[in-house]
């Protein structure tokens, strides 16, 4: 797939097939994300592959963290919501997560995560151009404490993302406004 045609047609894949991801592929998103332009060669980035009996300790944290928020916001049916939580987790065989190493400096965090995100992006980009979808995600579960040790988060260290990794079973249409409407080009 060529880079422009990967850059228009990448989208954030919310259903997704059954079936392994070749390991071929992981590496390869490992290496595109290495290769993320970062300010001063800080490389402020670690990740952590997720398989196996990890994923499903994973996607357990998830339903906690998913109850407990469903319980503090009164939502009704809190188990279902966990559940839903769970089960998007093991419905992809490979789950990367993402680490940022946190400089002292506030300036250095903040170019630093740029980085990490641009690595982010990266790891997208190579998946897709192999046909293999992703899906990048935030959440309560960065922070969660159990999922910190489960991925051997160090105090110095955060998680800035999941992002789940698999097939395909449906690409969604997400229009964009287009470029030039975000654009002042000056003369
Ligand atoms: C920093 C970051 C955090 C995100 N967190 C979530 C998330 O927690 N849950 C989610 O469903 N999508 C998350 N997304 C994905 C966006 O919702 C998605 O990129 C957006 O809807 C545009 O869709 P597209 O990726 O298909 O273009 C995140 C994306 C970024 C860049």
């Amino acid at each position: 797939m060529e880079l422009m045609e990967g850059l228009l047609t990448r989208r954030t894949i919310h259903l997704f097939r059954p079936g392994p991801v070749p390991q071929a592929v992981i590496e390869a998103m490992l290496e595109a994300a290495v290769q993320a332009p970062n300010h001063h060669m800080t490389q402020p980035w670690r990740f952590v592959v997720l398989q196996g009996d990890s994923l499903a300790q994973l996607a357990r944290i998830r339903y906690h963290v998913a109850w407990h928020k469903a319980v503090s916001q009164n939502r009704p049916d809190p188990e279902r919501l966990a559940m839903k939580a769970q089960n998007d987790y093991m419905a992809v065989p490979v789950i990367i997560g993402v680490i940022q190493q946190l400089a002292s400096d506030p300036h250095r965090q903040e170019e630093d995560y740029a980085a990490v995100s641009c690595a982010t992006y990266g790891m997208l980009l190579a998946a897709w151009s192999f046909g293999v979808g992703t899906h990048w995600a935030t959440g309560g579960i960065t922070q969660a404490q159990d999922a910190r040790a489960l991925l051997q988060v160090q105090d110095h260290e955060r998680i800035t993302g999941f992002i789940r990794v698999g097939y395909p079973a449906t690409v969604p249409e997400v229009p964009r406004d287009p470029a030039t409407h975000r654009t002042l080009w000056l003369s």
